[in-house]
């Protein structure tokens, strides 16, 4: 304790001015004369004589100490700049700011006071980042100047705070290996689990947000050995229609199965969709899980309005395309919904399927549950894809491989289409070997050289697939396709997706979701077992 003093006091009188111009010092005298005083004052009580006590208390009296505000003052300054400068924990703790070292190393103890001081401001994120780095040094000191409990007991109470309860339950836990008793550790730890067991239902954890958030930044994408397998082409999917201008699809992701198609909103029809959109739009609701109210909810911010095929015929022509791409009936789907997003608009992760022990669901509709999804681009958040080089340029998976080595079946065995090699320059289709409902696909191969790279995100408003790691940027006139639920009924929890915020101008969905009902022969079985969907 002694030591610590006379080696402050030493690099303050080098030269007093720069000693306290610098952040850490500051904080560090500060300390030194309000909380490590107590125990000075604490140490002095316990060892020496009353005569003495009375001296020390007239000093302190006449030199003016700092107050525990200073202190809290001093911590905030230094926290501040943290935030401000993004400075790093660890090397503050060092004494560096951006790389120059400017003061003394900080004990596990300060560190431990500026997360406590972060605490009593409500300043979770920098108790959490303290007294982290008080755990670490506090490993490293042969004198411990703190207890561990301690810092534990701030440590997961503002994890808990930040939103992590797993880990807030983990850190107690490991407090009450050290103190057992420990009543506070005892009570939080039985609150923790309740609150764990409650939160398994709610998809919108903090991990999902935290995942939720860096696709939309574009940080993560889907393993290489995942994106050498994506594949695109045309489909015709043996619909005679479709062989004079087959859909220009491609894969997003494999298993589940996520398809891109390209160009099947004309221009005339979005203009349609949009002017009768317009006049009806009202806030977007989301449903209740437990009480399956439908409500408005900061998690899903845009306006939503409904059109029916009967309206117009670009409506109707809208619908059986999605008929066409998907080969599933439209009878049971519901109508087709539009959404607009404006600035900051967002749709936080969600399932489009109703989840186990959903109150209500879409038993009003008795069409059975959302089997399907084809959410539609119905206008481009401006500048999305001006990095995107290459002949097709309309296809936006930056990885996706023209050059299949096998042919390639559709997933699933009831409608099995091929994926066609493109030889020597001319198209040429196969049909597909199994009998029954028929599907073809056809490849270009070797005069498409796709050439895309994954660009910084311009306008936010991308669709990502938080489990996949699947960013699908809006395309005008695009449409993403996916199965929401396994093909025996279950709901396939690795759907869950979400809409990013939109960053500048707005953006334009439009959403058909198709039922379970009338689907039965239309949908491929799955290969292989589907897994039960997890029950809550
Ligand atoms: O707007 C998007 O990108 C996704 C919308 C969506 O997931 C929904 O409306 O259910
Ligand atoms: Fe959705």
């Amino acid at each position: 304790m002694l030591k610590t003093y006379t080696d402050q006091y030493k690099k303050a009188s080098e030269d007093v001015q720069a000693y306290v111009e610098n952040p850490i010092n500051a904080y560090l005298l500060v300390k030194r004369l309000t909380t490590d005083w107590e125990v000075v004052q604490d140490l002095i009580i316990t060892n020496t004589g009353e005569e003495f006590i009375a001296d020390f208390d007239d000093l302190k009296g006449s030199l003016k100490f700092p107050s525990d505000e200073d202190l809290n003052g001093a911590a905030v300054a230094l926290t501040r700049l943290q935030k401000t400068y993004k400075l790093d924990t660890s090397s503050l703790a060092n004494g560096e700011i951006n790389g120059v070292k400017y003061a003394t190393e900080l004990t596990a103890a300060d560190c431990f006071e500026l997360g406590r001081q972060s605490y009593t401001n409500d300043d979770h994120y920098h108790t959490q980042l303290w007294m982290m780095e008080a755990d670490k040094r506090l490993k490293l000191e042969v004198n411990q100047s703190v207890e561990r409990s301690k810092i534990l007991e701030y440590l997961a109470f503002s994890t808990f705070k930040l939103g992590d309860v797993r880990l807030a339950l983990d850190l107690t836990n490991k407090l009450l290996e050290l103190v057992p008793t420990h009543e506070k550790a005892l009570n939080n730890k039985v609150y923790y689990e309740v609150e764990i067991a409650k939160t398994k239902d709610i998809f919108w954890n903090r991990q999902a947000k935290l995942f939720y958030e860096a696709l939309c930044r574009e940080e993560m994408q889907p393993s290489d050995e995942i994106l050498a397998e994506l594949k695109c082409g045309y489909m015709d999917n043996g619909n005679p229609f479709l062989k004079i201008a087959p859909f220009k699809v491609e894969e997003a992701y494999l298993d589940p199965q996520i398809l891109i198609f390209h160009d099947v909103m004309a221009d005339d029809e979005i203009a349609t969709i949009k002017a009768l959109a317009q006049p009806r739009f009202q806030r977007a609701v989301v449903q209740n899980f437990t009480t399956g109210v439908m409500q408005p909810s900061s998690y899903r911010i845009g306006k939503v309005a409904w059109l029916k095929e009967t309206e117009h015929k670009h409506v109707a022509d809208v619908v059986q395309r999605v008929e066409d791409m998907t080969g599933l009936t439209m009878k049971t789907a519901e109508d087709l919904q539009v959404v607009n997003y404006g600035i900051g608009g967002h749709y936080e992760p969600h399932y489009d399927f109703a989840r186990k022990g959903e109150k209500n669901g879409f038993k009003d509709l008795g069409t059975g549950n959302r089997i399907a999804t084809v959410l539609f681009y119905v206008s481009q958040v401006e500048n999305c894809a001006k990095s995107r080089t290459g002949h097709l340029d309309n296809f936006t998976t930056p990885h996706c491989s023209p050059f299949p080595k096998a042919l390639i079946h559709f997933k699933g065995k009831g409608r099995s289409g091929v994926w066609e090699k493109y030889r020597g320059g001319l198209l040429s289709i196969q049909r597909s070997s199994t009998p029954g409902l028929s599907a073809y696909l056809l490849f270009i191969l070797n005069l498409v050289h796709i050439h895309f790279k994954m660009s910084d995100v311009d306008q936010g408003g991308a669709t990502v697939f938080i489990d996949l790691d699947v960013v699908v940027r809006p395309k005008k006139g695009t449409a993403v396709f996916w199965y929401n639920l396994h093909s025996n009924g279950e709901g396939d929890r690795s759907t869950g997706h979400a809409a990013c915020p939109v960053l500048a101008g707005s953006k334009w969905v439009s959403n058909k979701w198709i039922h379970e009902d009338g689907q039965l022969f239309r949908r491929p079985c799955e290969l292989e077992r589907p897994p039960p969907e997890y029950t809550i």
